[in-house]
């Protein structure tokens, strides 16, 4: 399933490519990191990469940032508040919290693809406050309540 999405390069970004899908069926949209100069990431430490790019998703729709698996297996580097959440409303520069949980010092270089963008449906509620909530038979119990 397709759908359109409006992206603008910032100035910063010009010269970058726009992200692309890197395989047919891929979810996710490779972000790159448009920095101006490397960023070291410390073992334990973040940082706010941006991306050079702003959205603006259809209503209904949000955009899913996400880690990629190769920089979490091997350097031990994700996306902190993941997945991060973008807005259909919002039309300010796409970031990336990246995050070094690993043990080596990790620089993060212009143009490297730091993580992934996955369009998705949302759903807002309607809230509809009750006094009592229909009863079912899990009731309260969660946390491990059916065991390991
Ligand atoms: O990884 C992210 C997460 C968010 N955003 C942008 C788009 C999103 O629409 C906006 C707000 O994000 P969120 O709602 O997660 O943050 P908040 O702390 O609740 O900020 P706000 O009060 O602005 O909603 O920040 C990013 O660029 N990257
Ligand atoms: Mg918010």
């Amino acid at each position: 399933m397709t759908v359109s999405l409006e992206i603008k390069r910032l100035p910063h970004g010009r010269d970058l490519p726009l992200p692309a899908y890197q395989s047919e069926l891929a979810a996710g949209l490779d972000l790159m990191a448009a920095l101006d100069a490397p960023v070291v990431l410390d073992p334990g430490t973040r940082a706010l990469i941006p991306t050079g790019l702003s959205i603006a998703l259809p209503g209904g729709y949000e955009a899913q940032v996400r880690p990629r698996s190769g920089l979490a297996a091997k350097h031990g580097v994700t996306v902190l508040n993941t997945p991060g959440t973008i807005d259909a409303d919002y039309r300010g520069e796409v970031k990336v919290i990246l995050v070094n949980l690993g043990q080596d010092p990790f620089t993060v270089t212009r143009s490297e693809r730091i993580a992934q963008m996955v369009i998705a449906p949302v759903l807002q509620a309607m809230l509809v406050e009750v006094e009592e909530l229909a009863e079912t038979s899990r009731g309260s119990g969660g946390f491990g309540s059916t065991g390991r």
